[in-house]
C-alpha cells in the first residue's frame, strides 16, 4: 500500500505508541451488553490479525458487571474472554476491573483464562481502592494498568496524585480517562504533561467522542507524552464513542508514529466485521453531545434515555441534573430517582 506523504513535521514523539481496542468492553455499553460468542471471536481474531497490540474484553463496567443495574450480558464474559483467548495468537487479551464491582476472584478466574493485562479502573479521586487489586495483577504476570476515569473531575494535580498512588501499588501504566468526553484539549495537554512529569511508567489516554474532540484529544495526549491510547473500531463505544481505531491508525501512520498495526486490514474489519452489528451507526447525537457538555459518564445514555422514555422526560434534561448531581460510575441507580424526581416536579409545576 502507498502511504503517501508522510508529514515533515510530526508530532513531538517518536516513541512507539500501543494501542488497546476497547470496541468489545466499552462497545459492550453501546449494544446493552449483548456481544454473541461468535462475535467476539471473529472480531477478536481480525484484531489479531490487523496485530493490535490489547484487545480488552469484560462487561462494559468491567468484570462482574453483569447485573440488573448495569444490564444483563447475554453472554458470561469469561466464555468471551476464553473464546478470544483461543483465536489470538499476537495480540494479547485485556480485561477492565472496578475494584467493588470486579473481585480479585474475578480476577483470578480471566487471569486462568490466559489473559494478558488487567486494568483497574477507579473514579479519579478514588485511586486508593486499587492497590490491592493492582498488587494481585502483578502477582498473577499481567502488564497492570490504573485507570483513572471521569479524569475532568480533578485538576491536573490531584490527578498526577492519584497516578502516583497506582504507580506505588505497581502500576505499569497509568491512563487519564475522559470518561464523559468533557476534556478540551488544552486540558488533557495539562493532565498528560502533569502525569508524565510525575510518573516513571508510561502514560495513557482513553477518549470518548461526546463533543467531536476524541481524535484531537488523542493528537494532544502524544503530543503531551502519552504512549498508551485506547481506540474503538467503528467507535464502538459508550456514548458516541471512543477514538475510532481505524482512523487513529491511519492518522498516525501519516504522522511516521509506529503502531505496528496493518492499515487495510483495521479498516476492513471496521467496515466487513463491527459495522454490520451496530445497533445503529455511532454518531453524535443530541443525546450523546449532553454527555459531553455536561461532563456525565458516557455509559449512562442508555440509561438515561430508557429513563426518560419510562417517564416522559428529555434524556437531556436527565443527563443534566445527573451532571450537576456529580455522578460517578456505580452510581447508575441515580438515573431513575433522578427522573422520578423531574416527573414529579413536572406534575406539581403550577400550570
Ligand atoms: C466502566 C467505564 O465504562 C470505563 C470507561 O471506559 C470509562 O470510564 O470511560
Ligand atoms: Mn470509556
Amino acid at each position: 500500500m502507498n502511504p503517501g506523504p508522510r508529514e515533515e513535521e510530526g508530532l513531538k514523539t517518536n516513541q512507539r505508541i500501543t494501542i488497546t481496542e476497547v470496541a468489545l468492553r466499552d462497545g459492550s455499553h453501546a449494544i446493552n451488553h449483548q456481544y454473541t460468542a461468535d462475535q467476539v471471536i471473529s472480531i477478536a481474531k481480525a484484531l489479531d490479525e490487523a496485530n493490535v497490540p490489547y484487545i480488552e474484553i469484560s462487561h462494559g463496567d468491567g468484570l462482574a458487571g453483569s447485573s440488573l443495574q448495569y444490564g444483563l450480558s447475554r453472554t458470561n464474559e469469561m466464555e468471551l474472554i476464553e473464546a478470544a483467548v483461543s483465536v489470538c495468537t499476537a495480540s494479547k487479551i485485556g480485561v477492565l476491573l472496578l475494584p467493588g464491582i470486579g473481585t480479585i476472584r474475578h480476577l483470578n478466574e480471566a487471569a486462568k483464562l490466559g489473559i494478558g493485562m488487567a486494568r483497574i479502573a477507579t473514579h479519579v479521586t478514588e485511586a486508593d481502592i486499587s492497590a490491592q487489586h493492582i498488587a494481585r495483577s502483578k502477582e498473577l504476570g499481567l502488564h497492570t494498568v490504573g485507570f483513572l476515569m471521569m479524569s475532568h473531575m480533578a485538576p491536573p494535580r490531584l490527578l498526577a496524585e492519584q497516578a502516583k498512588l497506582m504507580e506505588s501499588y505497581g502500576a505499569d501504566t497509568v491512563y487519564v480517562v475522559d470518561s464523559a468526553g468533557a476534556l478540551l484539549p488544552h486540558q488533557v495537554t495539562e493532565r498528560i504533561r502533569a502525569l508524565t512529569q510525575s510518573l516513571s511508567v508510561p502514560v495513557g489516554f482513553h477518549g470518548h467522542n461526546n463533543l467531536s474532540l476524541a481524535m484531537g484529544n488523542t493528537l494532544a495526549a502524544i503530543e503531551a507524552g502519552a504512549t498508551w491510547i485506547d481506540g474503538s473500531v467503528r467507535c464502538l463505544g459508550a456514548g458516541a464513542g471512543n477514538t475510532q481505531t481505524e482512523v487513529l491508525v491511519a492518522v498516525l501512520d501519516r504522522l511516521g508514529i509506529e503502531t505496528g498495526i496493518d492499515v487495510y486490514k483495521i479498516m476492513d474489519l471496521a467496515e466487513e466485521i463491527v459495522a454490520p452489528i451496530l445497533l445503529k451507526p455511532q454518531e453524535i447525537t443530541r443525546g450523546s453531545l449532553i454527555l459531553g457538555y455536561a461532563g456525565v459518564y458516557s455509559s449512562f445514555l442508555l440509561h438515561a434515555e430508557r429513563a426518560a422514555e419510562k417517564f416522559g422526560l428529555d434524556a437531556r434534561d436527565i443527563l443534566l441534573e445527573i451532571g450537576r448531581h456529580k455522578a460517578v460510575g456505580g452510581q447508575e441507580d441515580m438515573i431513575m430517582s433522578v427522573a422520578a424526581e423531574l416527573a414529579k416536579g413536572k406534575r406539581e409545576a403550577p400550570v
